[in-house]
């Protein structure tokens, strides 16, 4: 099975297009692929580019755990950056269909960065609600913690606070996103505010676990912060794998720009797909 491999940030994805597959993939062969010890290793799996009615194409965006994400900022720009080495766009914009929404992409820079329109943004998990941020609490372990709803056509729930660090997120990430009160479960930010057009945040995904990137994640959390009036609507996200730039308009329709760099191509040995 014919395969490439790409990083946003240190966010790592393979792309397989549907046409070197026989049939659809399957959900072990989905956790053997993604698997950092027994296959090739990566957050997730970009499956495209599929055919779409309303879109230029569309995109199938698959968790290491085989749970199939609505949508993921990095996925697509780095599906954008796949189909550009393929010759299948060049500079002008275009348009992909997910289960999360429509996004509209342009790669630029020979194909060192990439755009993408998120579409809305909504403070709630329900993607058609209309809502401001409205503060909850949950608690954990010996810790309280506020957060806020967001949903970029995936589920999001953004913690602001004065410090961050991976061990915060990998110690109440996975606990969050499991909590019972999230029906479709849900992706983790930790969130501090450096000044008014910047923040940092630690990222725990569903499905996935801790990464270095997230630009779904970058998203949720500089919308929520843009609408608590703690920051201007452009925002540079800071995160263990470098910086996405997030536009923000009057409506919250966000724009997202960060680097897409290529790591491989190859193919995938058979005897990864039988082995777990
Ligand atoms: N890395 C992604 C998010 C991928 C999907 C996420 N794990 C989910 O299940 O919603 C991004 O860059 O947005």
């Amino acid at each position: 099975m014919k395969f490439s491999k790409y990083h946003a940030l240190g966010n790592d994805y393979i792309v397989i297009d549907p046409k070197n597959l026989s049939g659809e993939l399957s959900e072990t062969d989905i956790r053997a692929i993604c698997n950092r010890h027994f296959g090739v290793g990566s957050d997730g799996i970009l499956c495209g580019p599929n055919e779409s009615d309303s879109c230029d194409f569309s995109l199938k965006i698959f968790n290491p755990d085989a749970s199939e994400a609505e949508k993921s900022g990095n996925g697509l720009r780095i599906f954008s950056r796949y189909l550009w080495d393929q010759s299948l766009v060049s500079y002008d914009e275009f348009t992909i269909e997910t289960k999360g929404g429509v996004v509209n992409s342009i790669v630029g820079k020979d194909g060192l960065t990439v755009s993408v329109g998120m579409g809305k943004v909504r403070f709630t998990h329900e993607s058609n609600l209309e809502s401001e941020p409205i503060p909850e609490i949950i608690k954990i372990k010996n810790r309280e913690f506020t957060y806020y709803l967001a949903n970029v056509g995936n589920p999001h729930c953004v913690i602001l606070l004065d410090d961050v660090t991976p061990s915060l997120a990998k110690e109440y990430g996975s606990i969050i996103e499991n909590d019972t009160r999230f029906l479709n479960r849900t992706n983790v930010q930790f969130v501090k505010v450096i000044d008014k057009s910047s923040i940092q945040i630690e990222i725990w995904e569903r499905g996935a676990g801790y990464t270095l990137a997230s630009g779904s994640s970058s998203t949720a959390a500089a919308s929520v912060v843009h609408a608590l009036g703690l920051c201007k609507s452009t925002i540079d996200v800071h995160m263990p794998g470098g910086v996405i730039g997030i536009e923000l308009d009057s409506a919250f329709f966000a724009t997202m720009t960060g680097a897409v760099r290529k790591i491989c191509e190859g193919e995938i040995s058979s005897e990864v797909l039988n082995l777990l």
